[in-house]
């Protein structure tokens, strides 16, 4: 039973949070937020002499200041966070009565309930198992049917075989507070679809909305704005804001080297190679922008090369195409014939149908049967001169490598995991099981099979550790496995040319890819997509959660020809210009998702 919402009327903040001048003077007299004295922070279990996660830091946060911890996705900002959560060990430990925490001395709530996190940097999905992250695209399950307004009030679902109530403790009673948020987030009109119906950006705007429906003191929100277009990265920051100046909650915010700091924040901690230096803005941007140019002058410095876009044969035919669920129409009309050899920049805000309109071209769609085929038809889908409807899913993912928001949070986790290598491997079936003795597929020719292992070295090579981590900082790479029994099931086979065979490639390549830092789990599935080099590649918010140096090197694979060749198609999805790897002068064609048409895409 779907039940109805609090009824929705629209809030000014200062209605719905206490009196910001008397909860900000409340904090003011215990205006110490955070406390860590002079000390080494060790993961738990360590001892004192163990090489701590960080070393020397004096780090305070006053109530009346708005922070930003900047850093690294490799693992070392996250540790930060780790670290404001209890998750690691500080020694000597904090001074009581505040501890970590003095303005929660005196709260009468478990201080858990009062710190609380949303991370975009590093998901983790719970089992580790691939799910099947098509399911949103087609009929719901009933178990998938939770709308995105129980999701935030979960003692109101059902329990589905009984029929009577979950009995669950309310998130929050706070209707106003929510009636308010969801309006200015825009959220109101997607309240009662299903949660897994929402796009990347709904999904991160709701999940915002919740931690801050659970009232907390104290919320750490890393990379918040990650996927969300221009306008609601905007409306987002001034949210947070207001929040922050009404100190209810208190909130520090995580960004990567090389994102802009928001106007509102007053103070960095800026996080690099084992130390944290904090302090005000004025005096920390230049030392920021000094980390961020030592890695990402790489990209800047490859070759324009001016690509024919009419050059090659169609690999994608669209004709008015269109996509709806009951009366909701996403995609309504798409003409789009895409070339090898195109680079494309797919644009729309968030929930235009830019995933919708990709996964009609992986297959993922079952929306993509419905389009008819021929020529002649007033409405098609052709892949690769063919009708959607003849061409078997599998076929498709193994001529189409992509990295999406939703593969990545589905790839398989599951211990022990592939090895980095095995992940790499099944790239080029486009399957998410390793095949082979040597990981890279079965049934091949002896030919094949060298260029497959010849492949695999040359994109680890490319996008692999040494073309982005600094030799100053190794820290942030796990040790490869030490016991024989939890190494790789697949046999790693030597690379054939000497310039490949650098220990700490054959290293990363028997890591487990599950216990990578989500940056480099990032760019193991963009070598996955490449590896193959396959007609058609679709790169959609890859860049996302990546290092400044691992976009640079992996821009510069992509640009050089190397990563991509003439013969591919490739589409980059991003809200920002500054991702794609090609601009004008490479020849990109900038295409725009728009109430449910694509404009800018030339030719029928
Ligand atoms: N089953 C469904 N019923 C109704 N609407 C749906 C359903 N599935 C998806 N939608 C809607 O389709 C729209 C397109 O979603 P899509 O994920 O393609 O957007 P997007 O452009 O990729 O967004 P983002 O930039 O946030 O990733 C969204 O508004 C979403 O809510």
């Amino acid at each position: 039973m779907r039940l109805a919402g609090p009824p929705c009327r629209i809030y000014r903040l200062s209605e719905t949070i206490p009196s910001q001048k008397a909860q900000v003077r409340r904090l003011n007299s215990v205006s110490t937020v955070l406390n860590v004295p002079k000390a080494d922070i060790y993961r738990f279990g360590d001892a004192n002499r163990a090489t701590p996660v960080f070393h020397d830091v004096e780090w305070s946060i006053k109530a009346t200041d708005s922070w930003a911890v900047v850093g690294t996705g490799s693992g070392e900002k996250s540790s930060v966070f780790d670290m404001l959560m209890g998750h690691l060990r500080i020694h000597p430990p904090p001074p009581p009565p505040g501890g970590l925490f003095p303005f929660l001395a005196n709260e009468s709530r478990d201080p858990h309930d009062c710190v609380s996190i949303v991370s975009f940097a590093n998901k983790r999905v719970a089992g580790g198992a691939f799910y099947d992250y098509t399911a949103r695209y087609g009929a719901v399950r009933e178990e998938d049917r939770i709308t995105l307004r129980e999701s935030m009030f979960p003692e109101t679902i059902n329990d589905l075989k009984s029929q009577t109530r979950i009995a669950l403790e309310p998130v929050s009673t706070d209707h106003k507070l929510f009636d308010y948020l969801a309006e200015r987030m825009g959220l109101q009109s997607l309240l009662d679809l299903p949660r897994i119906a929402l796009s990347n950006g709904q999904t991160r705007r709701a999940r915002i909305l919740k931690a801050l429906l659970a009232k907390p003191r104290l919320l750490l929100l890393d990379e918040p704005l990650t996927g969300l277009d221009v306008e609601n990265r905007a409306t987002v920051l001034a949210i947070l804001h207001e929040l922050h100046a009404a100190c209810n909650p208190h909130i520090v915010i995580g960004l990567r080297m090389q994102d802009a700091v928001p106007e509102w924040v007053t103070h960095l901690a800026i996080v690099n190679e084992g130390q944290i230096k904090s302090g005000p803005k004025a005096q920390l941007l230049a030392y920021k922008t000094k980390i961020q140019n030592a890695t990402a002058l790489r990209g800047e410095q490859v070759p324009h090369i001016k690509l024919d876009p009419n050059a090659g044969e169609p690999v994608v035919e669209m004709k008015n195409v269109c996509v709806t669920y009951g009366p909701r129409q996403v995609l309504k009309s798409i003409t789009w014939t895409i070339r090898k050899g195109q680079r494309y920049h797919l644009q729309g805000t968030n929930g235009s149908g830019k995933t919708t309109l990709l996964s009609l071209l992986t297959g993922d769609h079952p929306q993509s049967y419905t389009q008819l085929g021929g020529p002649s038809d007033s409405r098609y889908l052709r892949l690769f001169g063919l009708p959607r409807a003849r061409l078997a899913t599998p076929h498709l993912q193994a001529r189409i490598g992509v990295v999406t928001p939703e593969l990545f949070d589905a790839f398989p986790r599951r211990a022990p995991g592939m090895s980095v290598w095995e992940a790499i491997g099944t790239g080029f079936e486009g399957g998410f099981v390793p095949k082979g003795q040597d990981g890279v597929g079965i049934g091949l020719s002896e030919d094949e099979r060298e260029w497959r292992i010849r492949r695999c070295w040359e994109v680890l090579e490319a996008l692999g550790p040494t073309a982005w981590r600094s030799p100053s900082s190794p820290t942030s790479i796990p040790q490869p496995p030490t016991s024989s029994s939890s190494s790789s099931s697949s046999k790693i086979p030597s690379p054939s040319t000497p310039s490949s065979t650098s220990p700490t490639l054959h290293q990363f390549a028997s890591l487990k890819f599950p216990d990578l830092p989500v940056a480099a789990q990032r760019m193991v599935l963009l070598m996955r997509a490449l590896v193959a080099q396959p007609p058609v590649v679709l790169l959609d918010e890859v860049w996302s959660g990546m290092d400044a140096g691992m976009v640079a090197a992996a821009h510069a694979y992509l640009r050089t020809g190397g990563g991509v060749g003439k013969e591919q198609a490739v589409v980059v999805v991003t809200h920002l210009e500054d991702e794609v790897p090609w601009d004008e002068r490479d020849g990109v064609v900038r295409v725009l998702l728009k109430d449910g048409e694509l404009s800018g895409a030339g030719e029928v």
